[in-house]
């Protein structure tokens, strides 16, 4: 039952709309199964000629007082459903969009976008489904069907023959029991493949430059194809039994009406029961076949949203591995920074990606990090940023140990710009504001000078209103890593990251931004991570790491002394370059 506690919750809130609508849907399915009734008395009135021109015309009015109350009963019951059935939808999807906010990138990085995208539309839309149309279909069904067996014992029907006729249906709660895990098991097999392939899609579709680069269209297509395929198989697999599953309830609806017509028939010829009885006795088989039907399709509706209902709960119930302590404290200021003895390994790595790292940064000091690739520095930045979770005391911001700071105030106070930051689809200032969306056009413009990107942005025709495509592939390389950085710039944090932000931009830009940095962020905590020695030369200390550990620290001069040290190694490599570019 533990699944359905997101739903069950649901109800609860709701309960009393719920038992109005259920309330509306009985009475309209209660006046329905009047009808019956009321032609079995037609059919014996005109058959011992009682019924003259005005009895007609009064049935006449009472059909139509019964099909105008049930068409308002029912139609109020079932909008209140549906309206309930998307409000639950509505909130499903910002409970899970919050919890996406909450959880940590270990998360994310083990599952694809088009994953997470199939929570939020396949998932919720399922039980949506079931919580509108099962509850309406299920309550009608149900109410038909009582409201038929009462409906009968008060049309002469004699309880022999109502017996005989419901044997048949009591097999229906074994087919159930049989039919209802195997469908679920199914169910959720198909929306895991459905999660696959909406995921793939998303890949190919994010990929088709690369894809047409190298021109491997067929392979990209191929690779799609695979996972429709897979969908496909589950699908068949589910719908196999749910066809059985659907054809074996109506057989029993079907067997339940020979038996019934073989007996009824058999007593109104013997006169033991009058022929309006018979015919209402058909009417009311008719109408039984119906709900029989919707219970099938009902049970399999709740199986296949009880496999979305469990995912969803699942996914709410993961407990981020990042979070606030719950004695977590705000951080007043960013201070110096304290490295101690920082060793750390990514979850399911057996690799160690830092290891025993200690040094200080004062506060105000601009600090390089500089290292071959893969050697720890991104790790570096994102255990400070906290995405990930440093041992406890391994890492100190103004002597206070940053895993027991709350988790906004310690981001608030840290600019981080990455070497490929991610643009939204709105304009370059919204895109620099992002921090601030109150900021001024002036204070866009400035951070936007201070990151070189002034003269681009009015070299369009739209200047900062120049909308940028889907992650800002409408911009340069170099344009977009600049766009990144004037917006770290704008929020004029205590400690500003820049994680290989000059990598797309040339050694004359990249010298002028290094320039207005050394303006700008006077006083204020600057850590450069770098490949290019250029980037880091005047920083008050380099520190060099190699496979996670400390080589090396000093200042550029410092560091060349010590020729065979990999800091001189990587700036000859580099002078190298240079001279031969
Ligand atoms: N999410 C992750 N899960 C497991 N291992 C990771 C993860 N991210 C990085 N690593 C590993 O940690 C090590 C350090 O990676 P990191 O990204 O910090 O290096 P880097 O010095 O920033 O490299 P580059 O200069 O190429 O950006 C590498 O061996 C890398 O493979």
């Amino acid at each position: 039952m533990k699944s359905f506690r997101l739903l069950t919750d649901y109800l609860r809130t709701n309960k009393k709309l719920y038992l109005l609508a259920v309330i509306l849907i009985i009475v309209s399915n209660g006046i329905l199964a009047l009808l019956p009734k009321v032609l079995g008395e037609v059919t014996d009135g005109l058959k011992a000629g009682e019924l003259g021109q005005n009895g007609i015309v009064r049935y006449s009015l009472v059909l139509l007082a019964i099909a105008v109350s049930y068409g308002a009963f029912f139609g109020i019951g079932q909008f209140t459903i549906m309206k309930l059935g998307r409000r639950f939808e509505f909130l499903t999807r910002g409970k899970i969009f919050t919890q996406f906010s909450r959880l940590a990138e270990d998360f994310f990085s083990k599952q694809g976008t088009g994953k997470l995208l199939s929570y939020v539309m396949n998932d919720v839309t399922s039980v949506r489904e079931a919580i509108s149309f099962g509850v309406t279909q299920t309550t009608n069904a149900v109410f038909m069907v009582i409201s038929c067996v009462v409906m009968m014992l008060f049309s002469g029907i004699p309880l022999t023959l109502m017996l005989v006729s419901v044997c048949p249906l009591a097999a229906i709660p074994f087919l159930v029991t049989y039919f209802g895990p195997r469908i679920r098991q199914r169910s959720m097999s198909v929306q895991e493949n459905l999660a696959s392939m909406t995921e793939s899609a998303d890949e190919q579709i994010g990929g088709i430059r690369v894809t047409k680069t190298f021109a491997i269209e067929p392979t990209a297509q191929s690779r799609f194809g695979a996972s429709v395929e897979q969908v496909k198989g589950a699908q068949l697999h589910l719908v196999r039994l749910s066809s059985l599953f659907q054809a074996a309830l109506p057989f029993l609806g079907a067997l339940s009406l020979v038996v019934s017509l073989l007996v009824g028939g058999y007593m109104t010829l013997h006169d033991k029961m009058t022929l309006g009885s018979f015919v209402a006795l058909t009417f009311y088989l008719r109408m039984l076949t119906g709900p029989l039907q919707t219970i099938g399709n009902v049970i399999n509706m709740m199986q296949r949203s009880g496999a979305s209902l469990d995912r969803v709960n699942r996914l709410l119930a993961q407990i981020p591995s990042v979070r606030d302590q719950e004695n977590a404290r705000p951080l007043r200021r960013v201070g110096s920074i304290e490295f101690n003895h920082l060793t750390f390994s990514y979850p399911d790595s057996g690799e160690y990606s830092l290891k025993d790292i200690s040094f200080k940064i004062p506060q105000g000091h601009t600090v390089g990090l500089i290292g071959r690739t893969g050697s720890g520095k991104t790790t570096l930045a994102k255990l400070l940023l906290r995405i990930y979770e440093p041992p406890a005391g391994t890492i100190r911001v103004n002597q206070q140990d940053i895993t027991g700071v709350t988790l906004e105030s310690l981001r608030r106070k840290i600019g981080y710009v990455p070497q490929d930051g991610f643009l939204f689809s709105t304009d370059i200032a919204d895109n620099i504001a992002f921090s601030d969306r109150s900021a001024s056009l002036d204070q866009v413009q400035i951070a936007a000078d201070q990151a070189l990107l002034l003269e681009s942005v009015n070299s369009f025709p739209e200047g900062f209103q120049t909308r940028l495509g889907e992650r800002g592939v409408t911009l340069s390389g170099g344009q977009r890593q600049r766009a990144s950085l004037a917006r770290g710039l704008m929020k004029k944090p205590e400690l500003l990251i820049l994680d290989d932000s000059m990598s797309a931009v040339d050694a004359v830009t990249e010298a002028g931004i290094l320039n207005n940095l050394v303006r700008e962020r006077t006083g204020k905590t600057t850590l450069i991570i770098a490949h290019r020695i250029s980037s880091v030369q005047h920083a008050d200390e380099i520190v060099v790491l190699d496979q996670g550990r400390i080589a090396q620290r000093g200042t550029h001069d410092q560091l060349l002394r010590d020729p065979d040290g990999l800091y001189a190694s990587l700036y000859r490599i580099q002078q190298e370059g240079l001279q031969h570019a």
